[in-house]
């Protein structure tokens, strides 16, 4: 049986004020090393699921387990720290700091990760030589001392995902990473985060509305399949 980086039983989640939980799951888990993509419609509660996961916000019900790790026993900078040093995650806007370099935003990891930075060294040397590995990998090298908002959004995502993966944490965490990208990009895009994601030893877990894009992973679940309140309501 391989190890299980996300155990999540029994989790009911309501945002406030609304009259019905947004997310009702009974059972979900991901294995070590797998790249596990999760659909569903706009507003059926995805980007509310990976808050969870990472930590963002606690259940009023159920448990999350990252790694063993009972996210709800953990204090708020704690949980920060632990998102730090296991999770890397890629979301819709990016997140960089728009000001900073590209080799600066890749390398901002393993400034709040001691373990991540210690991973980037064992892997590499130091963590700068991880940083223009990965950016080497994903064809940014011409663009190390850019500011990111001189990138196209397609070079920013790149830089997201070398953000994400430098100090190899244990699962990376993706949130509609593709959505500005045309089909041909997208799929580019993909295979280069398996890639990188394999090398690093990284397990996957991608959430989209596309389920065109589920063919390239492991194991593909729809939301509703695992939330026992989802309805027809939402929209594609
Ligand atoms: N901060 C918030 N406060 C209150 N309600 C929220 C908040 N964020 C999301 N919701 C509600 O929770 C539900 C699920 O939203 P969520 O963003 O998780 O869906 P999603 O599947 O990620 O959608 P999309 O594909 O459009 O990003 C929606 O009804 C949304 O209005």
């Amino acid at each position: 049986m391989p190890r299980l980086l996300i155990e999540l039983s029994n989790l009911q989640f309501s945002w406030r004020g609304a009259t019905r939980p947004t997310l009702d799951i009974p059972a979900f888990s991901l294995a070590a090393g797998e790249h596990l993509f999760l659909h569903g419609p706009s507003g059926s509660g995805k980007s509310t699921l990976l808050s969870l996961l990472t930590g963002i916000h606690l259940p009023q019900q159920g448990e999350i387990r990252i790694l063993g790790q009972n996210l709800a026993t953990l204090s708020g900078p704690a949980r920060d720290h632990f998102r730090a040093d296991h999770l890397g995650y890629v979301f819709q806007q990016f997140n960089l700091l728009s000001y900073l370099s590209v080799l600066d935003n890749v390398l901002l990891s393993c400034q709040f990760s001691k373990i991540r930075h210690q991973r980037a060294c064992a892997f590499s040397g130091t963590a700068k030589a991880q940083a223009l590995h990965l950016l080497e990998r994903l064809d940014l090298t011409s663009f190390l001392d850019r500011p990111v908002s001189a990138l196209s959004v397609g070079q920013q995502q790149r830089v997201a995902l070398a953000r994400a993966l430098i100090g190899a944490p244990e699962i990376l965490i993706a949130d509609e990473p593709t959505s500005a990208l045309d089909a041909e990009r997208r799929g580019a895009f993909i295979d280069l985060l398996f890639e990188c994601a394999t090398e690093h030893n990284t397990a996957v877990l991608m959430v989209s509305h596309d389920p065109q894009l589920a063919a390239a992973f492991d194991r593909s679940v729809s939301l509703a399949s695992l939330n026992r309140n989802s309805t027809e309501s939402e929209h594609v």
